[in-house]
């Protein structure tokens, strides 16, 4: 994706001139580049209560998420004079969660990248290490909107030479005139009743087909017209 510095920084300066900074006197913005093109901005808002101030990065992370998530690819943090700003620790861990090893932020000698703004990075991963609980959403933020919609196809491929499942999930939901498109991909499973799991969780209406070709329905009630046969948990695979 082709990253535009100077509207970026012009993002972060207008932003800035927002800051509410009383108490320090200075104000700060911030604009990133979302992975879809979307850019989203924040401004620093402190308080009387010195210690509960709000950086720049904070709104700008709020923004991303109110405005349907995705992942932040490039960033600019500007002062009041309009020259890029280092983030402060607290703000590379958010940056981190939300960008990951691999956004850039500008700085007077060219983009660098978050990997050597926060090296050996606290992340999720280490809370799964530890609990084991995946603490990422099951569903990416940005198709959140898309949970309880569409269908997913569950379907066998070959992987490496070796029969695998997977699924991908469509945006259409049955009505003839609706609206086609893939929306996710899923991972590779090692059985049928994996990717049947992975379709629970996004919507009601899974179609699994077999290496023949033959559908059965593996969704919410009763087979809808056109699906001969329902799949069943314990099934063949
Ligand atoms: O990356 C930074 C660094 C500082 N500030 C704000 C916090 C406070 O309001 C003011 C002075 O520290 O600057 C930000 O918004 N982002």
């Amino acid at each position: 994706m082709e990253i535009d510095w100077a509207g970026l920084r012009a993002a972060a300066i207008e932003a800035m001139r927002h800051a509410y900074a009383p108490y320090s006197d200075f104000p700060v913005g911030a604009a990133a580049l979302v992975n879809d093109g979307r850019v989203v901005v924040g401004c620093n808002v402190e308080n009387a209560s010195y210690g509960v101030g709000l950086c720049a990065e904070c709104g700008l992370v709020s923004q991303l998420h109110m405005t349907g998530g995705g992942r932040l690819v490039a960033f600019s943090c500007v002062d009041a004079t309009g020259n890029p700003l280092m983030p402060c620790g607290r703000c590379r861990q958010l940056l981190w969660e939300n960008g990951g090893p691999e956004m850039l932020v500008e700085w007077h000698t060219g983009p660098l990248r978050m990997a050597e703004l926060l090296p050996h990075a606290f992340g999720f991963e280490d809370l799964e290490r530890v609990s084991g609980a995946l603490k990422t959403p099951e569903v990416p933020t940005e198709l959140a909107k898309w949970r309880g919609r569409g269908t997913v196809f569950v379907h066998p491929d070959l992987s490496g030479g070796e029969t695998i499942w997977t699924g991908y999930w469509e945006r259409s939901g049955g009505s003839a005139d609706a609206e086609k498109g893939v929306l996710e991909e899923g991972p590779n499973f090692a059985t049928v009743a994996e990717a049947v799991a992975w379709g629970r969780v996004r919507t009601p209406r899974i179609v699994v087909v077999d290496a023949e070709g033959a559908l059965a329905w593996a969704g919410e009630g009763p087979a809808p017209d056109g699906i001969p046969a329902t799949w069943k948990e314990d099934g063949d695979e």
